[in-house]
């Protein structure tokens, strides 16, 4: 719940030395005009940020005079830009008006048709902001948070957890209602296929709430603290000259806005296996300080050994119980019939055991796997229950029997899904993941002969199949930056009745969607509204990365009946 604005304590970011300037309207500062930056059409944080930018400033125009158009980049903040613009390192009062699909808070300068980009700060706060970096391209400006002057109504000091809150990089929504965190990410859903796909807003149906963690801290399976090497000459590193530590180095992640490690030396959104590693890697790191001449990535992975409960009574003093008695390198979880036994790997070739719910994966602790195991059981049972078409069409057309996992991971769509399906087939491009699927494929009992996996690019997945489009399913799971131009290609080619297209960076999954919905030149008739042989069932967010500004979108996609499809 926020609370109102008279108890909460106004919070200021640790370091941050205070110059304060009025509005920073009073001096002039000029700089030197940037390179002109590549037009970036990646989903990256950047481009994300611009388009923000530019919708906020375009927002106000209207409000204000409708005759201004801030949407070629040319604007008013541009020209300010080379005008009185706060000097670097002063400090400004802003008031926040909304939140960036970054998790950075958004606020128009008073007077000026510049976007500050405040980190750490909700909607309606009124903050104090160290003026970082002017852009010329883009009318923003990047800032520290240095200090909250009137806190939003939104905010919620009380609820922050980690002392680290407000200058480490990993978190920015500690202090905002966990409601509020999740109406947001819905909102980033929203305006990542409102900017990014493409595609009219007829074509686009509403986004569905999106769904919680039920782990809100504590949830993270994988952590990876790291710190700098010795101080040294960049010519001697490169010349492979290094300088023994003379002390421990700061171990723990970047501080937001700069290069620069922060020493962290527990984190609370880690699962407390993962939170005991990092304690123990924090002291083997100072014990064989001698050992490294460079800095490092520490690499904290949970693993879990479920263990059965005898069949006598638990409440008894039972022998159970002594089987997994409390080690103190291991954390016990009680889960009715077994023991969870939960350990922290630190070695990257190590093999790492996950669970959801009875299925069992096995990984390379290096290797990717979803990291947060909490929200894995609603998330894959949500995927089974969309992934086939509704009852009511399923009759009329062709019966789907076939499943494609593109960019398969260690199988955990494969195996999740398998008891749906009489075919199956995984691709991914890592040759360890591929490895592990095959043996989680063995390991959760799927039939031999109705499980294949390929350790290759997707793009090359469609020259191995030999099962029609309109009987198969596709599953995408692309790392961010999405799919490239040959698999989307191949993907509306071979023509699967359904697709559920799953991203931990809408943006670029909205993108993708925008070329299957909206067509592609020279494979189904060209592009334009509509032209596509799919349509957008389902959109939804699900909250993997609680306190962060992350989501997960789970996209379904249906063929369209004048298609062949239902
Ligand atoms: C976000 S992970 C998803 C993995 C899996 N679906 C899961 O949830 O565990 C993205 C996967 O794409 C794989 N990948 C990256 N580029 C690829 C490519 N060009 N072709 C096939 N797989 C690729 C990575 O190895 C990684 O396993």
């Amino acid at each position: 719940m926020a609370s109102s604005a008279a108890n909460v304590a106004p919070i200021e970011s640790n370091g941050s030395k205070r110059r304060m300037c009025d509005g920073g309207r009073q001096k002039s500062y000029r700089f030197k005009k940037q390179k002109t930056s590549k037009p970036t059409k990646d989903g990256s944080n950047e481009e994300v940020l611009i388009e923000d930018v530019r919708v906020l400033l375009q927002k106000q125009s209207l409000e204000d005079t409708p005759a201004k158009d801030y949407t070629n980049g040319e604007t008013e903040g541009s020209s300010t830009a080379t005008g009185a613009l706060p000097e670097p390192f002063s400090e400004i009062d802003l008031t926040v008006s909304e939140l960036s699909s970054t998790g950075d808070g958004l606020a128009i300068a008073p007077d000026t048709s510049r976007v500050y980009v405040v980190p750490f700060t909700a909607p309606g706060d009124t903050v104090t902001a160290k003026v970082i970096k002017h852009f010329h391209d883009h009318p923003y400006t990047l800032t520290d948070f240095v200090k909250v002057q009137q806190p939003s109504p939104h905010r919620d000091d009380t609820l922050v957890q980690c002392p680290y809150f407000a200058k480490c990089s990993g978190c920015q929504f500690q202090m905002l209602p966990y409601s509020y965190q999740l109406e947001h990410k819905k909102t980033i859903v929203e305006k990542a296929y409102k900017n990014f796909s493409n595609l009219p807003p007829e074509l686009i149906p509403p986004v569905e709430d999106t769904i919680g963690s039920p782990l809100q801290y504590g949830y993270r399976t994988k952590l990876t603290p790291h710190f700098d090497g010795p101080p040294g000459k960049r010519s001697d590193k490169r010349k492979g000259i290094h300088q023994a530590f003379t002390e421990v180095p700061p171990i723990g992640f970047m501080q937001k806005g700069t290069r620069r490690t922060i020493d962290i030396e527990d984190c609370p959104i880690g699962t407390d296996a993962v939170r005991m590693g990092m304690k123990w890697e924090r002291k083997r790191v100072a014990a064989e300080l001698s050992t490294y001449k460079r800095g490092a990535t520490l690499l904290l992975r949970e693993s879990t050994k479920r263990v059965p409960k005898p069949l006598q009574d638990a409440t008894t003093n039972s022998a159970a119980d002594e089987s997994v008695a409390a080690k103190d390198d291991v954390i016990l979880e009680d889960r009715g019939d077994y023991v969870d036994e939960k350990t922290c790997v630190t070695n990257s070739n190590a093999t790492t055991t996950e669970y959801i719910d009875n299925f069992v994966f096995e990984n390379p602790a290096g290797s990717f796997f979803q990291n947060n195991n909490s929200i894995l059981p609603t998330f894959t049972q949500y995927i089974r229950e969309r992934i086939l078409p509704p009852a009511s069409t399923a009759t009329t057309h062709p019966k789907i029997t076939n499943l494609i996992d593109a960019y398969s991971g260690s199988g955990l769509f494969t195996i999740t899904l398998s008891s749906l399906f009489v075919r199956s087939l995984g691709i991914d491009i890592s040759g360890p993941s591929i490895a592990s699927a095959t043996t989680n494929a063995a390991l959760n009992n799927l039939p031999r002969d109705r499980t294949t996996f390929l350790a290759a690019d997707a793009a090359n997945l469609f020259a191995s199949i030999d099962f029609p489009g309109a009987e198969t399913v596709v599953v995408i799971d692309p790392p961010r930056k999405g799919c490239d131009e040959s698999f989307l290609r191949q993907l509306i080619r071979f023509s699967p009745a359904r697709v559920v297209y799953v991203s931990c960076n809408v943006h670029t999954q909205a993108r993708d969607v925008g070329v299957l919905v909206g067509g592609m030149e020279g494979v189904d008739g060209g592009t334009g509204p509509g032209r596509g042989v799919y349509e957008i069932e389902s959109l939804r967010g699900f909250d993997f990365f609680p306190q962060t500004g992350h989501v997960e979108g789970v996209a379904v996609l249906r063929k369209k009946a004048e298609a062949g499809g239902e």
